[in-house]
């Protein structure tokens, strides 16, 4: 009986050395994982995980006005697009093969109250963007955020009272923007705001508007982050919101109570589960893909996008393939598909790839 492990069996060293092989020192290696390295076809056959398009979500920015594209400092290469602009990069996502578009709105400041009541008018600005990019592009798939933060004048995600955000007044508010949502269109609720009890109300609701089809993503496990920074900028709720989300978005140091709201949200009726931000929570991506076994996504955040893409601009990293290499690492934790402000760029990428 030879045990061999990483070497070679004592009694086969001296004849497994080759006459000459002296001249040229080599370990007695019997087993050298380099050997699948060795050439660009040999590490096709034996990766493990691949990036595709359908892995991909494109999170688009809205604003009022007619062909404006304005640009968003902290997210460079990302622009605030008006409704026509948001039509023309939905071709381009079809072009692409991005199977879905993720839409924020940057709400006026004028139309924004205590209330976040904008978020339940018919013909706002998300709204207005599902119905032009379902004219032209039946095909594509479209999700729309349900939270107050991009409505309200404090910047919270839900209603407010002496100081308290309040949950189930706000989760009714919420069934009513997940409803002028659906009615316009949108193909994938996705509640962010973290109020307990919202994926069953919203599905109650849909349900009973005879709108079936309707599928929902929760962001069942959202945590309170400092890299949703640059997306307060772009929505335009950084400079008003006070104080922090910490009382409804989960705290960072938990992965246990992650799978506690994964759970809830699953039997709630949510179609498909969330985890954000993405990078520094891959831990959570793989307990919950490995738990629940149900389709799980990851929110490669603002954030996120802005630490790469400010270290590509400075000359610090090789941007495209820090890109590349951060969408894989969420295939290799387990996600089968990633909300990234990179979408398109990745999608140009594999495509000239192939
Ligand atoms: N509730 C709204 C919402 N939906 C997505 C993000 C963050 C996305 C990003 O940073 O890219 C936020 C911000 C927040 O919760 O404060
Ligand atoms: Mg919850």
């Amino acid at each position: 009986m030879m045990a061999i492990k990483y070497g070679r069996p004592i009694e086969l060293r001296e004849v497994s050395r080759r006459d000459g092989a002296a001249a040229s020192p080599a370990l007695d290696l019997t087993v050298r994982p380099r050997r699948n390295r060795k050439a660009e076809w040999a590490r096709r056959m034996v990766r493990e995980n691949v990036l595709t398009t359908d892995d991909l979500i494109w999170p688009l920015f809205l604003i009022d006005g007619n062909n404006k594209r304005e640009q968003i400092a902290s997210m460079p290469g990302v622009d605030r697009l008006s409704v026509d602009q948001a039509v023309r990069e939905a071709e381009r996502a079809m072009k692409l093969t991005i199977p879905c578009l993720a839409l924020f709105p940057y709400t006026d400041p004028t139309l924004r109250d205590e209330e976040g009541s904008e978020a339940t008018n018919p013909n706002n600005l998300v709204c207005q963007a599902v119905r032009a990019i379902k004219k032209e592009f039946p095909d594509i798939g479209i999700l729309c955020d349900v939270a107050l933060d991009p409505f309200t004048s404090h910047g919270h995600d839900g209603l407010i009272s002496d100081g308290k955000i309040l949950n189930d007044e706000t989760v009714a508010v919420l069934v009513r923007q997940a409803l002028v949502q659906a009615e316009a269109g949108c193909d994938i609720i996705a509640p962010s705001d973290m109020m307990d009890g919202r994926v069953a109300a919203i599905r109650e609701g849909l349900d009973r508007s005879g709108l079936l089809d309707v599928q929902i993503m929760a962001y069942a496990a959202k945590y309170a982050s400092a890299f949703y920074g640059p997306f307060r900028d772009a929505i335009g709720s950084a400079k008003t919101l006070t104080g922090d989300k910490r009382t409804y978005q989960m705290d960072s140091a938990n992965t246990d109570e992650a799978l506690r709201e994964v759970d809830l949200d699953i039997s709630e009726g949510a179609d498909m589960v969330m985890v954000k931000p993405g990078m520094p929570y891959l831990d959570v991506v793989r307990r919950v893909k490995d738990t629940f076994a149900m389709p799980t996504f990851a929110y490669q955040v603002s954030g996120e996008y802005a630490m790469i893409a400010a270290a590509a601009n400075n000359g610090w990293l090789d941007g495209e393939r820090a890109m590349m290499e951060s969408l894989l690492a969420f295939k290799r934790a387990g996600a089968d598909g990633v909300l990234s402000y990179f979408a398109p760029k990745v999608a140009e990428k594999l495509r000239s790839q192939t």
